[in-house]
């Protein structure tokens, strides 16, 4: 545990997520929360943060969690319930968390109670929780008795979730983009056949990430190509040669269920977004769940959705729609799957982004290494918050 006075002044006053480093942590407590850190890594993008936590008793970091995505335990939930596993003496702990600890209700219960309940003496978090239903959490726990101190690594917290914070900051749903391209950027042949280009593994991916998203966005260029159905479905072979973490993150269907065409149960909103009318017999009709956005403006769009509730919005496509919202440095996350052929013509994955000179171009951050599913690649990117270019890229 930290020294008496190494907890830096208490965080009021300043704003949501800004860092405010202190140089009175101890190694211990830093190492502790690099650990949290990488641990909420681990975690899939979306609607809600990534979060990792780790319990600290005498400089020992005896358990380690992080979130796995909505509806599942909080990082601190996890951390505590290790440490438990682990026979931790939980009231000479201290929990280090990369976001402020929860006191509301939402799909789990607060992570303040789970902290009370366990005893835990003093908690450091790396940066505080705009969602205000969320915010209380450091005044619940020191009206509780409990030492709350916060800014330890708030630079890192605060980087991770970047574009997290920015949704949250201006009110709109975390945004994935999905494209499935040829080794030459095409999405799509002269004649507008594109299915399929990548395989059944990589679609079967495809369909665990719509299955845990809110909405998902095609444009009207789109509907009249293909004329999408756009449920999730766990369809497709299972996936044999990716990583632990990958199939974690984005929740893919095990080898235990290789259904054919079963839908899962949850369905995104289906959305579809343009000025033409939907016609009568699209198959995205197919039942109620489905909106058309009638707009071009990716923000319009988005603000829709966000009355909506959507907190995780998958963008499919086409090129037209993508490349709006690439323009208006809307796509948080970027999924690339790669298949292996060349089409020489065709439609370009992405159009005229008004770039005419490389230190210009958009540049994204790998998110993880890159996953074989069957003969497709695919790579996850997370956009930079403003997109600033490197200096060794200039
Ligand atoms: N391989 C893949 O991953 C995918 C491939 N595809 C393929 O892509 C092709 C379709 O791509 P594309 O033609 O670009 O179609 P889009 O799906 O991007 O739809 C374009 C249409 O959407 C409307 N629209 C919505 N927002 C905007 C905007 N900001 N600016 C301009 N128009 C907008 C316009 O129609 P309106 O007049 O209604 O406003 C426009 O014509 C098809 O061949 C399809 O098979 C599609 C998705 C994924
Ligand atoms: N062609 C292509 C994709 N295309 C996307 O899938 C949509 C069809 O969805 P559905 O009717 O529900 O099966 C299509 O309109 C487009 O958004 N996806 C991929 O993973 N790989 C591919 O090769």
């Amino acid at each position: 545990m930290g020294t008496a006075g190494a907890c830096p002044p208490p965080p009021e006053g300043r704003p949501a997520g800004a860092p405010a480093e202190h140089d009175a942590w101890t190694p211990a407590e830093r190492d502790a929360m690099a650990r949290a850190l990488d641990a909420a890594r681990l975690g899939p993008r979306g609607a809600n943060p990534l979060v990792g936590a780790a319990v600290l008793i005498d400089d020992e970091i005896v358990a380690v969690g992080h979130h796995r995505g909505a509806g599942t335990p909080h990082a601190e939930v996890d951390a505590i319930a290790a440490a438990r596993r682990a026979g931790a003496d939980l009231t000479r702990a201290q929990l280090l968390v990369t976001l402020e600890p929860c006191s509301h209700t939402g799909r789990t219960p607060p992570c303040t109670r789970a902290i009370l309940e366990a005893g835990i003496p003093r908690v450091i978090h790396a940066i505080d929780d705009p969602n205000p239903q969320a915010a209380t959490g450091a005044h619940a726990l020191r009206s509780a008795g409990v030492e709350v101190c916060s800014g330890l690594l708030a630079a890192e917290a605060t980087a991770l979730n970047a574009r997290w914070l920015e949704c949250a900051r201006s009110r709109r749903p975390f945004v994935t983009a999905k494209t499935a391209m040829t080794l030459d950027g095409r999405i799509a042949a002269a004649d507008s056949t594109s299915q399929w280009i990548t395989g059944p593994a990589a679609r079967a991916q495809g369909h665990a990430l719509r299955a845990r998203v809110d909405a998902i966005l095609v444009g009207s260029g789109t509907l009249a190509a293909d004329n999408p159905r756009l449920t999730a479905r766990l369809d497709g072979e299972p996936a044999a040669q990716h990583s632990a973490a990958h199939q974690e993150a984005t929740q893919q269907p095990s080898a235990q269920h290789p259904t054919a065409q079963q839908p899962t149960p949850h369905q995104p909103l289906r959305c579809v977004m343009g000025l033409r009318p939907v016609p009568a017999t699209a198959a995205l009709r197919a039942d109620d769940n489905w909106l058309h956005l009638p707009t071009r403006d990716p923000r319009q769009a988005l603000a829709t959705l966000a009355d909506r509730g959507v907190g995780h919005v998958l963008i499919e496509g086409g090129a037209t729609v993508l490349t709006s919202f690439l323009v208006a440095d809307l796509v948080d996350e970027l999924l690339v799957h790669l298949g292996p052929l060349l089409l020489g013509a065709g439609r370009s994955a992405v159009g005229d982004l008004g770039v005419s000179t490389l230190a210009d171009a958009h540049r994204f951050h790998p998110d993880g290494a890159p996953a074989l599913l069957g003969e497709d690649l695919v790579m996850r990117y997370i956009a930079a918050p403003a997109n600033p270019i490197p200096a060794d890229h200039r």
